[in-house]
């Protein structure tokens, strides 16, 4: 197989408005900044504003990740984002902490002070002003002259320029801006000290073609080019944020704007993972690298959804539940003879278990007997046949089979029903305003003829139900999640609660349904432990028999 031609192959002519030229002499070095924006431009959609410890806790995951600059927010947008980006500022230490500012005095000057811990501890920290340079936004919001966007802007620069080395300039709009005129402001912004020129797409609006065309027109044709690094910030409107950020890079760009799990403004930004991962695992291709420690997507992508409250889509590129899960029969019968049939990244590269073929209805032969191996069960071929039979009823009955089913299955145990607890009787007190906290009070019996019952105060009702179902069991678990879901429709919709817990050894998932959600959330805690107690005895009868 012959291999596509590189972004960066040797002597590649490019030609730009009738020019040649060639782009590796212009274009030094082979590594992409990572400017992530998840902080400010993700921040600012609707639905993912955080508070000054949430957005620290994500700094940190960000610094961890390695991305070379993090933009911490909008020093001007409000006293809690100033602090923010001060103590981000204080805190980070690996990655260069930016604050937005729009060229005015205010702005910059909050923007200056916001930074300066980490210009003072000698990283060094970046402004990034910007102004709007397309007819729409000059004529309808700005209202300003072309000559006098340009005084702003150089006047901008200048004042950041005092409070940092590190200036970069963005011209908003930019793509819907005449190329003569954006030449002008780019070639002022460079005279007047920035360092990083930005070409954001604001409104999502270009096509990969154009994109690259017009970053090589700025590497060609721009007095002062070659003292800046180009920066690309594409919004995903019309789904090509990622590729247009890639043919930007393409073009000449060494600098990336993105967010983790692309969010940001309208449909969002230009995602991290997916940008970091098609530089990584296109490298043929590309011919360049970014500094990310990519096994950490997947950790921070999750913390950035528990923290805002946002779940990353299922079928999510890169971090998704989804993007390294088989359930089709033939493409797990080709993952399990060799992974890269169907899988173009490892995905421990982006910190995804191995360990991911979902077990559903679509599943095969080859599939189940590897769980079941996995699980340290060896199968004849009569008892995998057998299995198979009852694993294809259970899954038509349930969306996906977990391992603990599996296990049930083969020792031929229905499914999450049997104990040895058993809940008799649940009451709760919620709801009132007096100070009272809620209660909960458990009745169990276990099979060997124990009754039980205890009462327990918590913040909430279903931490109070769980703390007594651990307080009888004596299984004080620590929950990974718990969730409840509606599976029938109207106002006596059954819910269906999902509790994961890890133990040392193993992850269970039990499941309980109810029209009750807290009755719901109970049983699938005491299917947990079942399961966990069911486990246990098992393995006390197998080292009895060696
Ligand atoms: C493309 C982007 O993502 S840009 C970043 C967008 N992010 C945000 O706006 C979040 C933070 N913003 C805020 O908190 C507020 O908008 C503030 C505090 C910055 C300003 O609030 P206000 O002073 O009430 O102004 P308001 O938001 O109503 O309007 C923006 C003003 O800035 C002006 N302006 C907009 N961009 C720029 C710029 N780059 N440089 C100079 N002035 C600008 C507008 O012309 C308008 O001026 P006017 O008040 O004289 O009409
Ligand atoms: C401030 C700039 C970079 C921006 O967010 C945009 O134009 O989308």
């Amino acid at each position: 197989m012959s291999s596509p031609p590189s972004a960066l192959d040797d002597g590649q002519e490019l030609s730009t408005q009738g020019k040649s030229f060639n782009l590796t002499d212009i274009i030094m070095t082979n590594h992409v900044k990572i400017f992530d924006t998840t902080l400010r431009d993700g921040e600012q959609a609707p639905g993912f504003s955080m508070t000054s410890g949430q957005k620290l806790k994500m700094a940190k995951a960000l610094e961890g990740l390695g991305v070379d600059i993090m933009e911490a927010g909008f020093a001007a947008a409000s006293p809690g984002d100033f602090e923010a980006i001060k103590t981000i500022a204080t805190e980070v230490k690996d990655s260069i902490v930016c604050s937005l500012a729009r060229c005015n005095e205010g702005d910059i000057r909050a923007s200056g002070e916001a930074i300066k811990p980490a210009a003072k501890s000698g990283r060094g920290g970046r402004i990034h002003t910007f102004i709007a340079t397309s007819p729409l936004h000059r004529e309808f919001k700005l209202k300003m002259s072309m000559d006098e966007i340009v005084r702003r802007a150089t006047a901008g620069i200048e004042l950041a320029r005092q409070y940092t080395d590190d200036v970069e300039f963005s011209c908003e709009d930019a793509i819907r801006t005449e190329r003569d005129y954006l030449k002008r402001v780019v070639e002022a912004a460079i005279k007047a000290g920035a360092t990083t020129i930005n070409i954001p797409d604001t409104v999502g609006y270009t096509t990969p073609e154009e994109i690259q065309s017009l970053f090589e027109f700025l590497a060609s044709d721009i007095e002062g080019a070659d003292s800046v690094t180009f920066s690309a910030h594409c919004h995903d409107d019309l789904g090509l944020a990622v590729a247009n950020s890639l043919a930007a890079v393409r073009g000449g760009a060494r600098q990336v704007e993105c967010a983790l799990n692309g969010i940001g403004e309208r449909a969002g930004n230009c995602a991290l993972e997916e940008v970091a991962m098609a530089l990584r695992t296109r490298k043929d291709f590309f011919g360049l690298s970014t500094q990310l420690k990519t096994e950490g997507l997947y950790g921070a992508s999750k913390l950035l959804a528990t923290i805002t409250g946002n779940p990353v889509p299922r079928n999510k590129a890169i971090v998704g539940k989804n993007a390294f899960a088989h359930e089709s029969g033939i493409h797990q019968h080709g993952v399990l003879a060799n992974r890269e049939t169907y899988e173009i990244m490892k995905p421990e590269d982006v910190g995804v278990s191995t360990d991911n073929l979902v077990l559903g209805k679509h599943s095969g032969r080859a599939a189940l007997k590897n769980r079941a191996e996995t699980l340290g069960f060896e199968l004849g071929d009569n008892q995998l046949q057998s299995l198979f039979v009852k694993f294809k009823h259970l899954a038509d009955e349930k969306k996906e089979v977990f391992d603990a089913d599996i296990e049930a299955l083969i020792l031929g145990e229905a499914v999450g029903e049997i104990g040895p607890w058993a809940l008799e009787s649940l009451y709760v007190s919620a709801g009132s305003d007096d100070g009272k906290r809620p209660v909960a009070t458990v009745r169990l019996h276990h099979e060997d003829g124990r009754k039980e019952t205890w009462s327990q105060e918590a913040a909430g009702p279903v931490n109070a139900t769980f703390l007594a179902i651990s307080h009888i069991t004596g299984q004080p678990l620590h929950l990974d999640s718990f969730s409840v879901q509606s599976v029938t429709e109207g106002e006596d919709a059954m819910a269906e609660a999902s509790v994961m817990v890890s133990t040392e050894f193993s992850s269970y998932h039990g499941r309980g349904t109810s029209t009750d959600t807290v009755l719901a959330g109970a049983r699938a805690y005491l299917d947990v432990i079942n399961r966990i107690e069911r486990r246990a005895d098992r393995q006390k009868s197998i080292a009895a028999q060696h």
